[in-house]
């Protein structure tokens, strides 16, 4: 399988003088293209952290992260800004949208603030991305009229816009009760299936067993991964995928 992100001997500190703290200590990470990967680990191991690092949000101390053959390094601000809006798609456990816009315009403003864009392209494919995600028919719905689950359904679509080689989730079922994180992640699914790299921050074990691979994160470092198996799963197979995850996380004393 071919590379599509690698992170190198990546170091990342926080702080200054006694308050200086190695949140990313020396971690190497490959990710295939086609991937679907999963982040767990205890609270403040450096999860997020790095996730915002290898997306380029974040700068690191040393170290290298390569995307589809680009180090990230050689880039300036503005060709990175470009690289994440062109070729990546983020998902936060609350989507942040604006208050004053319906769905559709939520879903189409990134694509909007673009130069030489064609409103009526971007019109049709936020469109379609609804109907893909079950939104159709809430184009005009205010967003504080939205659940939680429809809302990340929006954060999906605008991360979707773009057509992006990968996306990035950081707790994207955080927030979501259990229903509306099973529909989320048969979502994200549906969106793997179709040959985009995923990879997600959770701490929730369910959400792990869905993907392909888990990184366990200790202390800045990843510690251990774990393979429930290719994503295809049928309900069946689900609950021993899951078990299989638990066995493994508890042997990891997490
Ligand atoms: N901007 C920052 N400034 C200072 N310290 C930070 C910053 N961002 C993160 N940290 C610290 O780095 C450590 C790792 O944070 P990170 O958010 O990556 O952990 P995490 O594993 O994602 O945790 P959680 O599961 O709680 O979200 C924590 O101790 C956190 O307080």
């Amino acid at each position: 399988m071919q590379q599509l992100l690698v992170g190198e001997r990546i170091v990342k500190t926080f702080g200054a003088g006694d308050e200086k703290r190695k949140v990313l200590d020396d971690v190497s990470v490959e990710i295939n293209a086609g991937e679907f990967v999963a982040v767990m680990g205890p609270s403040g191991s450096g999860k997020s952290t790095l996730l915002f690092a290898l997306s380029g949000m974040d700068g690191v101390d040393s170290g290298s992260i390569r995307f589809a053959g680009v180090d990230l390094a050689q880039l300036n601000d503005n060709a990175l800004a470009d690289m994440r809006r062109t070729s990546m798609g983020f998902v936060f456990q609350q989507p942040t949208l604006l208050k004053n816009l319906n769905i559709l315009d939520n879903i189409m403003l990134p694509s909007l603030r673009k130069r030489r864009t064609n409103r009526a392209q971007v019109t049709a494919k936020a469109h379609m991305l609804m109907e893909k995600t079950g939104l159709a028919g809430l184009e005009k719905r205010d967003i504080t009229q939205a659940s939680g689950g429809q809302l990340q359904r929006v954060g999906i679509c605008r991360a979707l816009m773009s057509d992006p080689q990968i996306i990035f989730g950081d707790e994207p079922t955080g927030a979501l009760n259990s229903t509306a994180a099973n529909e989320i992640m048969a979502l994200l699914g549906e969106i793997h299936r179709t040959g985009t790299t995923i990879m997600l921050v959770t701490h929730d074990a369910r959400v792990a067993a869905r993907t392909e691979r888990v990184l366990f994160m200790l202390d800045g470092n990843i510690a251990g991964e774990y393979r429930p198996g290719a994503y295809d799963a049928t309900r069946d197979d689900l609950k021993a995928r899951e078990e299989g995850l638990a066995a493994w996380l508890a042997a990891m004393k997490f």
